[in-house]
């Protein structure tokens, strides 16, 4: 299968990280970048096949995965029209709707809404899809490959539920870097090095990520094992509950799936 990328940069550079990594072909992956810099990188990087503006060579693929920011994906569609011809349009477009992208492609109507997320270029990424009614069950599975192939995947059948899909897993790595920021930070006050901090946490948020997947229990009994009578969490979780944390973590949560919905709003407004 051959993919062509449009926008070479933090998202796309993940998946062709990962595609490359997983045994995709760099020869069989080209990407559609403006910029000098960022094409030179993703050569020496992944040796994958750049170009500067859309060309018969650059959209010679099976699958077009629009992976420019939402602001730019209306002007960055009309110039691939005249190359399109069978192709599977794949667009992981924070917030923007199908119906929106397949306008600015002339009525295009083979294209999948997909969510990725970063951890792709590990290969343990996790994307929502959802295609229009035009995809069929062979396209469907074509854009199952290319991103099972960098982590999991999920079918959304509601095309609404795509924005709390980007607000949970797609900015979600951010909220556990940022996790992973705070224990750093916290271990540095309390004495740790640099490099104690970052295995002890680091190693925690992977394991305890590792056992809330195996374990046929919920988080919150999970927690509860960890919280001694009298002990050290609990004196940890009732300073964060006093400093409201999990409701300041779930309404930055909401406020991602709000911002996603705007987007969609307001960069779909063209009539
Ligand atoms: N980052 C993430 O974790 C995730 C991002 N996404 C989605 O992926 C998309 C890309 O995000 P991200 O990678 O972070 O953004 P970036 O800004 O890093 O990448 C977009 C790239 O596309 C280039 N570009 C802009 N217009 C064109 C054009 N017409 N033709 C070719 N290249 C163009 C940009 O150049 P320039 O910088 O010069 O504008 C930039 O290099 C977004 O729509 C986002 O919602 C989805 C899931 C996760
Ligand atoms: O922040 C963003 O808008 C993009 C979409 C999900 C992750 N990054």
């Amino acid at each position: 299968m051959k993919i062509t990328f449009l926008g070479g940069g933090n998202m796309a550079n993940a998946l062709i990280g990962g595609l490359v990594k997983t045994g995709f072909a760099a020869s069989d992956i080209a990407v559609i970048e403006l910029g000098a810099q960022g094409r030179a990188r993703l050569r020496v990087a992944y040796g994958v096949r750049c170009y500067e503006a859309a060309s018969a060579a650059a959209l010679d693929c099976d699958a077009l995965l629009l992976s420019v920011k939402p602001q730019q994906m209306r002007e960055a569609c009309p110039p691939l029209l005249p190359f399109l011809r069978q192709q599977l349009v794949i667009s992981i477009a924070a917030g923007l709707r199908l119906a929106d992208v397949s306008r600015w492609l002339g009525g295009y109507g083979r294209i999948v809404r997909a969510m990725p997320n970063t951890p792709a270029l590990i290969g343990a990424g996790v994307t929502g899809l959802c295609a229009m009614a035009a995809v069929s069950m062979a396209e469907r599975l074509g854009a199952e490959r290319i991103l099972q192939a960098v982590g999991s995947t999920l079918w959304i059948a509601d095309e609404e539920k795509m924005d709390a899909v980007t607000a949970i897993s797609g900015s979600g790595p951010a909220y556990v870097f940022l996790f992973i920021e705070a224990l750093q930070q916290a271990a540095g006050e309390l004495g740790l090095t640099p490099a104690q901090a970052r295995q002890l946490s680091i190693d925690t948020v992977l394991g305890a990520a590792r056992l809330a997947s195996q374990s046929d229990e919920a988080a919150c009994v999970l927690r509860e094992r960890v919280t001694s009578k009298g002990g050290t969490t609990e004196a940890a979780l009732r300073t964060m509950e006093q400093r409201c944390v999990k409701e300041g973590f779930i309404a930055g949560v909401l406020a991602a799936n709000s911002r996603g919905r705007e987007l969609g709003e307001l960069l779909g407004q063209d009539g």
